[in-house]
């Protein structure tokens, strides 16, 4: 397996007149080559502090940092090429400067042949439907249009691992959309994505894995599928039958709840069961389920706990995983 990042016992601390303060303690992970990271945590929770380390801005107070396979301390110049930043808001672009300018500037800081430069400036611009408005000064951009623009001052100069942070805040659904499938596409070409987002429905749509950081430490981190198994009390499923079954369902031992059968616009039912993860509970339930194949199944999903859900269960306190906060 190739690792794009490989941090070891990574701290960070701030010193404010005599105070100390602990942004980051022990962080201890890595992220694959060609994936979507998510870094997820609240407010105040040491994100930002391990971005800034992993992309050569800050450096941390203790612990070991590899980046595309260089030593922060000693190849951050190396480092900087290969990588890219996207930030939101006001800062980065040259309001006086029309969008294509800036991306020629931007591009010349990376040493890129003007051939090679102009070439990705049509591309991108193309990309992000800036072409247009290509020749206006940056200063006249709507919010979403400089959002626009910073993704493609960001990919310019084609990095290997590129840094976003809440890179679709601002943007309407259309450039939101646009950017998860710029995104997907880039995993798609082998770089790698460490992302930042409080959208908890993005970071499930985009991210192979996901590191949840609170106070500085990370508390889990893993597949979605690796975190809904972690997190998931029980089974819930969702069965669809043809016909409405004349069955008593009631809330029955074992733990196991069976909802009160719905019955859909296309004249189907759905029941909805939850089935503690016991060996009993799931005996149970596959009797239930022969008993209601007289009704026709059509369907049975395993619904999987969202993201959103496993986030508020983390925040409140309820840690489980490889760390804990101690
Ligand atoms: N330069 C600094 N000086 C002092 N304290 C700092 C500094 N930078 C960050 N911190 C503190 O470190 C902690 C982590 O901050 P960080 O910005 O990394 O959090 P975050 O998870 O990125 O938050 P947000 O989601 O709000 O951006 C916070 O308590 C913050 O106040």
């Amino acid at each position: 397996m190739e690792y794009v990042i490989k941090a070891n016992k990574l701290s960070r601390e701030f010193n404010n007149k005599g105070t100390v303060k602990k942004a980051v303690q022990d962080l201890t992970f890595t992220v694959q080559k060609g994936t979507i990271f998510g870094l997820l945590g609240p407010n105040g929770a040491g994100k930002s502090t391990t971005i800034k380390m992993m992309n050569t801005l800050l450096l941390p107070s203790s612990g070991e940092l590899e980046v595309l396979g260089y030593n922060i301390y000693k190849d951050e110049k190396k480092i900087r090429t290969k990588i890219g930043f996207l930030y939101g808001g006001e800062t980065g672009l040259y309001w006086q400067l029309s969008g294509r300018d800036n991306l020629r500037y931007f591009g010349s800081l990376f040493k890129i042949p003007t051939d090679v430069l102009e070439e990705r400036i049509d591309y991108w611009l193309g990309r992000l439907g800036l072409t247009n408005a290509q020749h206006q000064l940056t200063m006249r951009y709507s919010k979403g249009m400089k959002q626009r623009l910073h993704i493609a001052r960001t990919l310019i100069h084609e990095p290997e691992l590129l840094f976003m942070d809440e890179p679709t805040l601002g943007l309407d659904p259309e450039g939101t959309k646009d950017l998860r499938e710029i995104m997907l596409d880039l995993k798609a070409r082998g770089k790698t994505i460490i992302l930042t987002t409080h959208d908890m429905e993005e970071a499930e749509e985009l991210c192979d894995e996901i590191a949840f950081i609170m106070d500085g430490r990370i508390i889990t981190k893993g597949t979605i599928e690796e975190l809904q198994e972690m997190y998931e009390e029980e089974n819930r499923y969702e069965i669809e039958l043809s016909e409405y079954p004349k069955l008593s369902m009631k809330k029955m031992e074992n733990g196991i709840i069976i909802e009160t059968p719905i019955t859909v616009s296309n004249g189907n039912t759905i029941i909805n069961i939850s089935v503690p993860k016991t060996q009993v509970a799931e005996r149970v339930f596959g009797e239930i389920v022969s008993q209601l194949v007289p009704f026709n199944i059509r369907q049975l999903v395993r619904k999987k706990m969202e993201l959103r859900k496993i986030y508020l269960e983390i925040v409140s306190g309820q840690t489980k995983g490889n760390q804990t906060v101690s």
